[in-house]
C-alpha cells in the first residue's frame, strides 16, 4: 500500500502534447478514477504510471521510490485491460499462476496464493476450467485474480468492464471495489463510464486536453463542478446565461431570462462582481415541479415533450417563449399534466451552480 505521486508529467507524441504537466497525489489504498473525453490523455497517464511510456518531463513516485524510468516488470504493479487476454489453453488456476511462475515462487506458496486470489474473486470452484468454459464476467474475475496474485503495490485498470453487458458491469464494479479495499490496493482506474466512476470512486480527476480540470470526490465533482466543461461532462445539466445582480459569499443572485435565481459558486475560489456575465448550471433532477408558485427560485411554465423511463420521466419545461429546461422527475406524477398551462418549477439555491465564463 503506497501513495502514488505524479509531478509535472509531460508526455509528447511528435507534435501532440498528450499530458501537459500533470500533478496528482493519490493516497495509499485509494480507488482513484481518471475520466475525460476521448483523447484527453487518460490512457497515456495510466501507461506512464505502468511504465509503458517514459514522460519527457516530470517524475512518478510510488511511495519514496522514483519509478519514472523503471521498466514495467520492475514496478510490482498489476494491470487489467479491456481485453483481459486469458491464455485459452491454460486452466483458470494456471492462468492465475502464470505471473508467479515468472517470479519463481515455489510450488507450495504458488498454490496457496492462487487459491487465495481465486477465493477473493469468488472463483475457487472454477480453478480447473478453461477460459472458454466461463462467462464474460467470470473471465473478468479471473483476470482480476491474475493481477492480484502477484501482490502488486498498485493496480491499474483500463476500461476493465467495457466488454460486459450492463447488468454484469454493475455487479463487477462493486466487486472490484470490494477486492481493492480488501487488499488495500492503491488503484487507478480509467473509464468512459461515469456511473462506474461515480458509484465506486473514492476520488476522481476530470481531464481535458492533457490537463486536470477538476479533482474531487464523486459527490463533490457532481454537485460543484468548477467549470461548464465539467458540469457538462459529468451527468446532464441545464445551462442558463445570466448577469450577477448581487454577489454575496455563499449566495449569488443572478438575473436570467426566467427571472432572478440565487445560487452558489461552483468554484469556491471564484469571486463575483455585480454586472458580471455568468453561466448557471442546474441538474435536471434538481428542478422540482409544483402546481403552486414558489417564491424563491420559482418560475411559471408548462411541460412540453415528455419521455417515460419507468422509474423517472424526462420533461421539457417551457418557461417563456422558447426557453426550456430539462427536468427529471423520479416516480413520475406530472405525466398527466403534459401541455397544461399554469405549472411552476423551482430549484433550491444550493442546486444552482454559478460558473464564471
Ligand atoms: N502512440 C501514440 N502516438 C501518437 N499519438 C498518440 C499515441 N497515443 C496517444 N496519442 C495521442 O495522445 C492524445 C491522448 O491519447 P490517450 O490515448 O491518452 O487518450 P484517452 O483519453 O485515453 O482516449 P480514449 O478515451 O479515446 O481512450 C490523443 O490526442 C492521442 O491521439
Amino acid at each position: 500500500m503506497v501513495p502514488v505521486t505524479v509531478s509535472n508529467v509531460e508526455k509528447r507524441f511528435g507534435n501532440v502534447v498528450a499530458l501537459k504537466g500533470v500533478d496528482l497525489e493519490i493516497a495509499p489504498g485509494e480507488l482513484f478514477f481518471l475520466l475525460g473525453p476521448s483523447g484527453c490523455g487518460k490512457t497515456t497517464l495510466l501507461r506512464c504510471l505502468a511504465g509503458f511510456y517514459i514522460p519527457e518531463r516530470g517524475t512518478i513516485h510510488f511511495g519514496k521510490s522514483d519509478v519514472t524510468r523503471l521498466a514495467p516488470h520492475k514496478r510490482n504493479t498489476g494491470m487489467m485491460f479491456q481485453s483481459y487476454a486469458l491464455w485459452p489453453h491454460m486452466t483458470v488456476a494456471e492462468n492465475v499462476a502464470f505471473g508467479l511462475e515468472q517470479r519463481h515462487v515455489n510450488r507450495k506458496e504458488k498454490q496457496a496464493r492462487v487459491e487465495e486470489a481465486l477465493a477473493s474473486v469468488r472463483m475457487e470452484k472454477y480453478a480447473s476450467r478453461k477460459p472458454n468454459q466461463l462467462s464474460g464476467g467470470q473471465q473478468q474475475r479471473v483476470a482480476l485474480a491474475r493481477s492480484l496474485v502477484i501482490r502488486p503495490q498498485c493496480l491499474f485498470l483500463d476500461e476493465p468492464l467495457s466488454n460486459l453487458d450492463a447488468k454484469l458491469r454493475m455487479e463487477m464494479r462493486q466487486e472490484i471495489r470490494r477486492v481493492c479495499k480488501e487488499y488495500n490496493l492503491t488503484t487507478i482506474y480509467v473509464t468512459h463510464d461515469q456511473k462506474e466512476a461515480l458509484s465506486i470512486a473514492d476520488r476522481m480527476a476530470i481531464l481535458s486536453e492533457g490537463e486536470i480540470l477538476q479533482l474531487g470526490t464523486p459527490a463533490g465533482v457532481y454537485k460543484r463542478p468548477k467549470s461548464a466543461f465539467v458540469a457538462d461532462f459529468i451527468g446532464e445539466t441545464n445551462f442558463i446565461e445570466g448577469t450577477v445582480v448581487r454577489a454575496g459569499a455563499g449566495n449569488i443572485l443572478v438575473k436570467t431570462l426566467i427571472g432572478d435565481l440565487s445560487g452558489v459558486a461552483g468554484d469556491p475560489e471564484d469571486s463575483f462582481t455585480e454586472g458580471q456575465q455568468v453561466t448557471l448550471s442546474i441538474r435536471p433532477e434538481c428542478v422540482k415541479l409544483d402546481t403552486y408558485p414558489v417564491e424563491e427560485n420559482g418560475f411559471a411554465g408548462k411541460i412540453g415533450e415528455s419521455v417515460y423511463y419507468g422509474e423517472l420521466a424526462q420533461y421539457e419545461f417551457f418557461s417563456g417563449e422558447d426557453f426550456h429546461l430539462k427536468v427529471f422527475e423520479l416516480n413520475p406524477r406530472y405525466l398527466n399534466r403534459v401541455g397544461q398551462e399554469g405549472l411552476y418549477a423551482y430549484v433550491d439555491p444550493d442546486d444552482v451552480v454559478v460558473l464564471s465564463k
